[in-house]
C-alpha cells in the first residue's frame, strides 16, 4: 500500500482538495473524521476526556466540541493533554482503516491530517502534499467559514505550525489562494504523481 499525506492549516482548503482527490478516484482517510469517531458516546476516549476536562461532556453523553475547543485552543498545555488522550486512538483507528482498504485491494491511499507535520507522522508517508495559502487569506476564510472574530481565528492559527513552515516539508505544494478552478489542475498533477509510485 502506498500512503501519502495531505495537510495544510485550518481553513487552508484541505477538505476542498480532498474532495477533488476523491472525484479523481483517490481513497482518502480524514483524521478529523477519525478524531470524531474516537470520542463517540461510550468510547474509552470520551471517558478519559470526561475525567481530564470536567464539564465538557453534556447531559446527553455527547462531547461539547465548542466548549472543549474554546478551552484547548486558548491553552497549549491543555491542548497537549487532549492530544495525549486522542492521538494514539486516532493512530490506531487509522491503521485499522488502512488495513480494511488494503483488504479491498486499494493500492494508493491519502491520509488527510491537519497536524501531519506537527506530530511527525509525515515521516511515515511516501510523499506529502501541503495545501498552502497566504496567512491573510487563511485567516479571512476561517473567520468567514466559522463565524469567528479576528482574535478567535488568531488563536486557532497560533495553535498550528505556520503554512510557510509546513511547505518546507512538502513533496508537493498545492497553492489554493486562487479560485478552485486554479487548484484543480494542481490536484490532478499531484494524484498522477502519487499513482506513479509503485
Ligand atoms: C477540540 C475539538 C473538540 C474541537 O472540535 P471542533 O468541532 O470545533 O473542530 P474540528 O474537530 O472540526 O477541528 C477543526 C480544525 O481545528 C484544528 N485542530 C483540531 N484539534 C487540534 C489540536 N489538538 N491542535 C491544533 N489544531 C487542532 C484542525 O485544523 C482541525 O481541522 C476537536 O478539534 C478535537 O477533538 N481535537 C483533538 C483531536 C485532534 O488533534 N484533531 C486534529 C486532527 S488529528
Ligand atoms: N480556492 C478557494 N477559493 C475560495 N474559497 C475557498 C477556496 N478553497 C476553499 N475555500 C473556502 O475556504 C474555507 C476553508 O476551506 P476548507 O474547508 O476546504 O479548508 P480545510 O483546510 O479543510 O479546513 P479545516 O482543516 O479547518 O477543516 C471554506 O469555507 C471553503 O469554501
Amino acid at each position: 500500500m502506498h500512503v501519502f499525506g495531505l495537510t495544510g492549516g485550518i481553513a487552508s482548503g484541505k477538505s476542498t482538495v480532498s474532495r477533488m482527490l476523491r472525484e479523481l478516484g483517490a481513497r482518502v482517510l480524514d483524521a478529523d473524521v477519525l478524531a470524531r469517531e474516537v470520542v463517540e458516546p461510550g468510547t474509552p476516549g470520551l471517558r478519559r476526556i470526561d475525567e481530564r476536562f470536567p464539564g465538557v461532556v453534556g447531559p446527553d453523553g455527547r462531547l461539547d466540541r465548542v466548549k472543549l475547543g474554546a478551552h484547548i485552543f486558548a491553552n497549549a498545555e491543555e491542548r497537549a493533554a487532549l492530544n495525549a488522550i486522542v492521538h494514539p486512538e486516532i493512530r490506531a483507528l487509522f491503521l485499522q482503516k488502512l488495513q480494511a482498504l488494503e483488504a479491498e485491494g486499494v493500492t494508493h491511499a491519502v491520509y488527510d491530517v491537519p497536524l501531519l507535520i506537527e506530530t511527525g507522522l509525515h515521516q511515515a508517508m511516501e510523499g506529502v502534499a501541503v495545501v498552502w495559502v497566504p496567512r491573510e487569506v487563511q485567516k479571512a476564510r476561517l473567520m468567514t467559514r466559522d463565524g469567528l472574530l479576528a482574535d478567535q481565528a488568531e488563536a486557532r492559527l497560533q495553535a498550528q505550525m505556520a503554512l510557510d513552515d509546513k511547505r518546507e516539508h512538502a513533496t508537493w505544494v498545492i497553492d489554493n489562494s486562487g479560485a478552485p478552478e486554479a487548484t484543480r489542475p494542481q490536484v490532478e498533477a499531484v494524484w498522477r504523481a502519487m499513482l506513479a509510485h509503485g
